[in-house]
């Protein structure tokens, strides 16, 4: 058994937002010893626990952080490493979702130590009585989520144990097993245990320290083990309360009230609806990234066709110089009217299917829809309007912008096959089918018009639909993703086969 003590020093640790959310702070967990750290909500436990479990270190964003953790021989310096003593229960479970309840447990025994392999896993199975191990995650109960990652936890063995809100969503009976089950291992392995918690009643009776987040000082100080001691020590921190009540008291708004008060002024459902077109708008056309990624599709193929057509054409080198014109009208046509937007539909059908269907996915997952449904929002209606409308306008544009860097691109490469001609020449005949077309150019560009709505309609329809289908893990919005691009561009190409035989239908 472990007589060893988990110390921490001169433990530091400032947010990306500058705020130091302790400075210097020292406290010690016993071998054996159970301790609850408590504070305020917001005040800094889960920073706490996510800087010992190595979660944050300073290369996460603009983190900063001072100070050692030790335990035994071993000291980590928390300002360059990361340490991996420390076994966490997470706030939100974490579960893997593509695994069973029961590989859930398994691959954490499975990777873990061979010196946690001699610990007796029954108290932990215990844990776990009333879940059937094939049983999905997916299907499990917020308090039996939690009892799973527990027990995950457990048997992956590490030397000092971390839990953040373990009790949260548990039964009062549950919350005492689970307790009484985790001060046993404690003391039976010899391990340090550490809890974050808000709700202490069950926990208390077995904890041999309490520490207090103090807000004002930014330190961890002890406070005793007791809720009178602790009700006490909180209402001391309750800052936010105080800032309140005297701002009341002197009739002046509290900073952060006005600022609330502020921002609910006015607003009209059409500014929700602007709302979510211009974010949907950014991030299915005008975001740089998609302006590029239709870029070089269409510049790659205004390359290959003209590279190909004048290299390999039926008439070989031979025929090349004198029947160019001709050569160069029909790649000219064919670019324009076929490949090019065909191309282009593909391209941003497939991204924007895999966008839609992630998005909309992610709001079903995390009941974000009944949510606004709840809320009397027209949630559906903003989002699937404001998605139609993005999705053609970004394929229109997109096809556009793909056509300008095709055409681009031809020029450049007919420049390499004849260096003096002038380029007068290729503009008369690239566009020359176009141009001779007259009136009919409009029944062209229709076409091609025709092409781009149906795919358009088709895409986003197809993502609108399999995104809103029912999920129960992240796997199953995977799986969407994967059917909506199939999908999409099945549609893409069928509707652009489907317009280009009518197109030349004799
Ligand atoms: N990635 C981040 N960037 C900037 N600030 C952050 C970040 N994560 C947390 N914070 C801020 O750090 C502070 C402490 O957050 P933390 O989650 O550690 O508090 P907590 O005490 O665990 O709260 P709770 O009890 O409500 O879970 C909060 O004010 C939070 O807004």
């Amino acid at each position: 058994m472990s007589g060893l003590v988990l110390s921490v020093r001169d433990l530091t640790i400032t947010t990306p937002h500058g705020v130091d959310l302790v400075r210097r702070a020292h406290f010690e967990v016993g071998a054996r010893e159970l301790v609850l750290i408590i504070g305020p909500s917001g005040s800094g436990k889960t920073s706490i626990i996510n800087t010992l479990c190595g979660l944050i270190d300073e290369r996460d964003g603009e983190w900063k952080i001072e100070g050692t953790l030790s335990y035994g021989e071993r000291v980590v310096d928390l300002s360059t490493s990361r340490s991996d003593m420390c076994g966490l229960v997470f706030q939100g479970n974490a579960l893997f979702d593509d695994l069973s309840a029961g590989e859930n447990v398994k691959i954490a025994a499975d990777h873990a130590p061979k010196s946690a392999h001699h610990y007796d896993a029954g108290p932990i199975m215990s844990l776990l009585a009333d879940i059937r191990p094939e049983q999905p995650i997916a299907s499990c109960s917020g308090g039996q989520k939690q009892r799973i990652a527990i027990a995950r936890t457990l048997i992956a063995g590490h030397p000092i144990l971390i839990l953040d809100e373990p009790n949260s969503g548990l039964d009062i009976i549950s919350s005492r097993r689970l307790a009484g089950i985790i001060k046993d291992i404690c003391t039976e392995r010899g391990t340090p245990v550490l809890i974050a918690a808000h709700h202490v009643d069950d926990l208390l009776p077995l904890a041999d320290k309490v520490l207090l987040l103090d807000t004002r000082s930014r330190t961890v100080r002890q406070v005793a083990p007791d809720m009178g001691a602790i009700e006490r020590a909180m209402k001391g921190l309750d800052i936010e309360g105080e800032v309140a009540l005297s701002a009341a008291e002197s009739g002046a708004p509290a900073p952060e009230a006005s600022a609330w008060r502020r921002s609910m002024r006015g607003g009209h459902p059409l500014r929700w609806f602007a709302r979510y077109f211009a974010e949907y708008f950014w991030v299915l056309c005008a975001s740089p990234f998609m302006l590029a990624y239709l870029g070089l599709g269409g510049a790659i193929l205004g390359f290959v066709s003209m590279w190909f057509g004048f290299n390999y054409h039926s008439f070989g080198g031979y025929l090349k110089s004198i029947l160019h014109d001709e050569t160069l009208a029909g790649i000219g046509f064919v670019q324009t009217t076929i490949s090019v937007p065909l191309i282009a539909s593909i391209l941003v059908v497939a991204r924007n299917s895999a966008v839609i269907c992630a998005d909309l996915g992610n709001r079903t997952l995390s009941a974000q829809l009944p949510a606004m449904r709840n809320l009397a929002i027209p949630g559906l209606r903003y989002l699937v309007v404001s998605i139609f409308v993005a999705n053609t306008l970004s394929l229109s544009l997109l096809t556009v912008a793909a056509l300008a860097t095709a055409s681009w691109a031809a020029l450049q490469t007919w420049q390499v096959f004849f260096p003096d001609q002038p380029m007068e020449f290729w503009q008369e005949n690239y566009f020359r089918r176009l141009i001779e077309a007259g009136p009919a150019l409009y029944a062209q560009l229709g076409w091609v018009g025709a092409k781009i709505a149906l795919s358009s309609l088709l895409g986003s329809g197809a993502a609108i639909l399999i995104g809103l289908r029912p999920k129960l893990s992240v796997v199953s919005i995977n799986n969407a993703i994967a059917k909506a691009i199939v999908i999409g561009v099945s549609l893409t190409l069928l509707s652009h086969a489907f317009f280009a035989i009518l197109q030349f239908w004799r």
